[in-house]
Parts: structure tokens; sequence; C-alpha cells
């Protein structure tokens, strides 16, 4: 162990401790998911400029051909994620799995190309109601559209008070999502509006049983990871050895609390997957 230039910080539960000593003797049999946004990605006030870190993608390659598989599940469309992550196309990660829109549409590697639904025809009507909706108060001045195709998104990380609006902005959108057969995804400083009956725990566990995955190792820093974070422990009780990862600095306290391991941001989770993969 003295010969690795980078440390394995150790999970702070005797769950986490138990799945990354699965992942770490029985690899092959190890799915690694990964949340994109504030995990694989640092979180930059404008989302179009989002970027995967640095060491995103070599810890990736590191990992990939040890584990069953490695998999980006995110509330991006899988395209956004797979170029602003620079995942196609890449030596070692010829079998990538991008889940995308909390796991309604599916990009892999091999074919390049994404499965979707048909689109939900709420989305539209939300669309089309929404600038009405915003221009009614200044509670929320300078929260602004992110128009995500399968979904509509409202942020308010570059709005005069964002935490502010963020909360003036939850009910009437709520309303709004309710009225037109959509749920209201709530996230860091965004409140989504996107069809219901798909989410991170539903798509991670799936996945699971499709793979056949024995370990699941799984990373985010949002709310809309808490689903994930529920399934690994479901899976766990089932007998499935589980490790989960927050990417935090404080902005998600509900996520961190129930993580085995916090590590402070995408730089410090892309080291901590590098170092695991030198150990494999
Ligand atoms: O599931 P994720 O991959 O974490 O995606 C969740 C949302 O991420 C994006 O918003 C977040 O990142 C932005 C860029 O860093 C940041 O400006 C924003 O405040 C964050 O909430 C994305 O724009 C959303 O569509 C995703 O749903």
């Amino acid at each position: 162990m003295g010969s690795h230039p980078h440390p394995l910080p150790t999970p702070v539960t005797p769950a986490g401790t138990e799945g990354l000593a699965a992942l770490l003797a029985r690899p092959g049999k190890a799915l690694v998911a990964l949340d994109f946004d504030g995990t694989l990605a640092d979180i930059v006030p404008d989302p179009e400029q989002a970027r995967a870190h640095p060491g995103a993608v070599p810890a990736l390659v590191a990992l990939a051909p040890h584990v069953a598989s490695v998999a980006v599940i995110t509330g991006r469309p899988a395209d956004v994620a797979v170029r602003y992550g620079g995942f196609a196309g890449v030596p070692g990660l010829e079998h990538l799995v991008v889940l995308g829109h909390y796991g309604a549409e599916r990009w892999d590697a091999v074919s390049g190309a994404v499965q979707a639904p048909e689109p939900h025809p709420g989305v539209a009507a939300v669309r089309a109601e929404l600038p009405g909706l915003l221009a009614e108060s200044d509670s929320w001045q300078g929260a602004w559209i992110e128009e995500k195709g399968r979904a509509v998104a409202v942020h308010t990380r570059r709005a005069t008070d964002p935490q502010g609006a963020f909360d003036a902005l939850r009910e009437p959108l709520a309303g709004l999502a309710a009225r037109h057969g959509l749920m209201l995804e709530p996230g860091r400083l965004v409140l989504e509006m996107r069809p219901p009956g798909v989410d991170k725990g539903v798509a991670l566990r799936e996945y699971v049983d499709e793979i056949g995955a024995e370990t699941v190792v799984y990373g985010g820093d949002d709310l809309g990871d808490l689903p994930a974070f529920a399934a690994v422990d479901t899976l766990r009780g089932d007998g499935h050895p589980g490790l989960l990862l927050c990417s935090g600095t404080g902005e998600v306290p509900e996520l961190a609390a129930k993580a085995d391991l916090v590590l402070p941001g995408p730089g410090a989770l892309t080291d901590f997957l590098a170092a695991v993969a030198a150990r494999l």
C-alpha cells in the first residue's frame, strides 16, 4: 500500500467500508455509477459552461477495464452530458453508458445513439406558460429558464437573491408542473419540471439488474441523487455491497448525511476514483 502516491480515504460507515472492500476484492462484479454536474463536473454559474473536471475522464478510463460497468446517471439530456463530459470516442470508455433525464434517456458508447421515449405533452404547455409566470413577481428577479428538451428548468444561481428566488418559486412552479402532469425536481438552485415515472433510483436499480452487478458504487451531489442513494441502501439490504459517495462542499447536507464518504467536490471525487483504480 505504501507504493501508492494517492491515499485512499476511508468510508465513515461499516456498510461503506464493506462496499469499498468488495469493490477492491471483486472489481469485475462492480458497477460504478456517477452523477455529472457537481460530481464529475464543477458547479459553475452558467450550465452551458459546465465541463467534466480534468481528472474525470482519466479516472473513468483507469477504472473501466477493471469493473463490470461505468455509468453516468444525470438529470441532463444524455447527449448534453456526453458532450460536456467529453465521453464519446474515448479509448477505454468503449462501453460507457449515460442515463440522461434521470434515466428516461440512454446513450451508450457502443452505438453512439440515444434511446428516448416520446416527449411528454405537458412540457410544451409548461414552456408556453413559464415566461408569463416569471414576469409576475420581482421576488425571483434574475431567475432564468434552461430549455432541456424533455423538461424545463428554472435556475436561480444568478438571481439577485438566489436562495430567496428558489424558495419563492418552489410553490408556483410545483403548481404549474402539476397542472400539466409533470413533477417538480428541486436541485442546487434549480427547479426542474419534468415527466414523472422514472428517477435515478429506478434507473440505477434497473441497470444493476441488467448487468447483474454484485457491488454498487454511486456518487452524487444533489437532491436528485437521493433516490439512487436509497436504491443502494435497498440493494445493501438484499446482500449487495454498496458504497455511497457524496461530492459536497455543504450545499446539500441532506445527501452528505446519507453518504459513506464525503469528498469535497469533483476534484477530490475523481482523485478517489483514480486512487481506487490504482489499487485494482
Ligand atoms: O443530475 P446532474 O448531472 O447533477 O444534473 C442536475 C442539474 O445540473 C445542472 O444544474 C446544476 O449545475 C449547473 C452548472 O454547474 C449550475 O449552474 C446549477 O446551479 C446546478 O443546479 C443542469 O443545468 C440541470 O439541468 C440539471 O438538472
